[in-house]
């Protein structure tokens, strides 16, 4: 469904452009169907590059991105318009996505003005108050407030609720559980549960290697923008085969371990430019400095 080929994105940077920095390099892999993706990586990997480069918000530098067999990064107009109707974005900051001086609900009559305007008031409410319900909120308590009054939870599932008014297929999820605390973090993680449920690919955009854990079938590991290791999750997490990815994996903080027994994560050796290699199957990993995993190893297919 969603397929990244060789995508690199490099960003000008400093006085008048003139400097550049590469944010993601040479990144591929493929989402299908009813798949959750965890594409993780500490701060400045290139997540959210990532995540805004398939929501078209930026253009890659380099290779493609086709969703159901089209490029969608040539997309404008109509074309675009016609994607934003399978693919939708929620990011970190809720608040940020809500005009403080509109109520909360205003982001539904957005999407009935660009995608359904024939649609007649009754029956529109009516689906506002399906969509909102079956993101677990309460449309008597939600609808009709200002953003200041609703918590970032319920922001954060309003937005949810107006991408399934829409015919979605993809969701990207960045970073929206890190804002929100313990409660009503599980609240959203078992929605993302529940949309996979009903057969959304979701994109899953985490720094907490526990979140990526509990929700995704597929976990991509990036480093430096690079992909490290990636492939089924209980493949990642349980045979973690690069460097990075096993001190990322010893440096979550466990109970009983104290802080200054935890490893130091890896950051800047191992690198490497070689396309990743294929260790079992479903699992890839970059090449690295490692005699061990280095033995019986096949070339990825293309
Ligand atoms: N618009 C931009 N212009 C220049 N550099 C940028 C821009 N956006 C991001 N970067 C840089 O690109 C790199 C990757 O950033 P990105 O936001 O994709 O990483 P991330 O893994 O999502 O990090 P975080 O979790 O902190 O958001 C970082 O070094 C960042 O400073």
């Amino acid at each position: 469904m969603l397929k990244l080929d060789r995508v690199s994105k490099t960003y000008r940077v400093g006085a008048f452009g003139r400097g550049t920095l590469q944010a993601v390099r040479d990144v591929s892999f493929e989402l299908k169907p009813g798949q959750v993706m965890s594409l993780i990586g500490e701060s400045g990997s290139g997540k959210s590059t990532i995540g805004r480069m398939v929501l078209r918000l930026l253009r890659p530098t380099e290779g493609t991105i086709t969703f159901d067999g089209q490029d969608i990064t040539g997309l404008r107009g109509g074309g675009l318009k016609e994607y934003y109707r399978h693919a939708q974005g929620v990011f970190q900051d809720p608040f940020s996505t809500y005009n403080p001086i509109f109520r909360a609900d205003r982001v539904f009559a957005m999407i009935r003005q660009s995608y359904f305007p024939g649609v007649k008031d009754d029956e529109w409410g009516d689906r506002v108050v399906e969509s909102v319900r079956s993101v677990n909120l309460n449309p008597d308590l939600v609808l009709g407030r200002y953003p200041h009054q609703l918590s970032g939870g319920q922001l954060q599932r309003l937005l949810v609720a107006r991408a399934l008014l829409l015919d979605i297929k993809l969701l990207v999820a960045d970073e929206i559980i890190s804002m929100l605390d313990a409660s009503t973090r599980i609240d959203v993680l078992n929605l993302l549960a529940d949309l996979k449920e009903r057969g959304l690919a979701i994109m899953f955009i985490t720094h907490d290697l526990s979140l990526g854990n509990y929700l995704s079938d597929q976990a991509v590991i990036l480093h430096k923008g690079r992909i490290v290791e990636r492939g089924g999750t209980e493949r990642v997490f349980g045979d973690p085969r690069h460097p990075y990815t096993r001190t990322l994996l010893a440096s979550v903080p466990r109970l009983g371990v104290r802080w200054e027994d935890l490893p130091v994560p890896e950051t800047g050796a191992h690198e490497c430019d070689a396309p990743l290699e294929q260790v079992e199957d479903d699992h890839f990993v970059a090449c690295f400095d490692d005699a061990d995993v280095h033995h019986g190893r096949k070339s990825e297919p293309v």
